[in-house]
């Protein structure tokens, strides 16, 4: 199942809008703090397709009959561009364990590239709700290739993925190879460059937060 944010208009066209600007991505805090928002704006709506229970909550005054959360997800984000997502995510399901994986596009002489995956480390995944954030679903091999490898090492009861920008392309690889994913989008745009970035898109996400990458 594939959830789109921009079907139905919200303030989290106005947090795209500005991460898209190419004016306003100029102050690098806006661009990390508009993603961090999208990221607990996202939050949100997954929170809606859990599992709450009836609980008593006692007030100054009286019982409220509430419904609560009766498991938090665990998040995992890919490094860089994925850590003020991470952190918007972990605003909202704020007594969640994290996990972190550092994995880049590295561009060979060829100009084809290959996902690089230098660091993994997350708690234990089994019988557990896992969402995998990363602001761009581009070709969709980052996040194909680190959520196959999680699949494979641990029997993960629900697994969403979630992603800012993605191109259709890109969604449509996550689909094929991650089937049992549900996927939430903010936004989708129809065309990648040769060097297989997005077009419209914003730009290089992680470059725009933290400084142009060496490698
Ligand atoms: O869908 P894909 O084609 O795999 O592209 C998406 C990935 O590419 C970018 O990472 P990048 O390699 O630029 O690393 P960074 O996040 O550290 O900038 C982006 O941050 C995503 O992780
Ligand atoms: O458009 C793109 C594609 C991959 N990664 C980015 O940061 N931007
Ligand atoms: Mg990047």
């Amino acid at each position: 199942m594939i959830h789109i944010l921009t079907k139905e208009n919200s303030i989290a066209n106005h947090f795209i809008s500005e991460l898209r600007d190419k004016e306003i991505q100029k102050d690098s805090m806006r661009f990390r703090r508009n993603i961090e928002r999208l990221g607990e704006v996202m939050a949100y709506e997954i929170s809606k397709t859990f599992t709450y229970s009836p609980q008593e909550i006692e007030t100054p005054l009286g019982v409220a009959e509430m419904h609560t959360l009766i498991e938090q997800p665990v998040l995992i984000t890919l490094i860089r561009a994925g850590l003020p997502y991470h952190q918007g995510f972990l605003n909202v399901f704020d007594q969640a364990e994290s996990g972190f994986i550092a994995a880049y596009r590295h561009t060979k002489k060829s100009g084809e590239f290959e996902i690089h995956r230098k660091y993994e480390n997350t708690p234990n995944l089994d019988e557990r709700i896992v969402i995998v954030s990363d602001p761009m679903l581009a070709t969709g091999k980052s996040l194909v290739l680190c959520c196959r490898e999680l699949l494979s090492e641990y029997n993960i009861k629900e697994l969403h993925i979630a992603a800012i920008i993605a191109s259709q392309e890109g969604l449509d690889h996550v689909r094929a190879f991650i089937s049992e994913a549900q996927i939430w989008v903010g936004d989708v745009d129809n065309e990648l460059t040769s060097k297989s970035y997005i077009v419209p898109g914003l730009g290089d996400a992680g470059d725009l937060a933290y400084g142009v990458k060496e490698h």
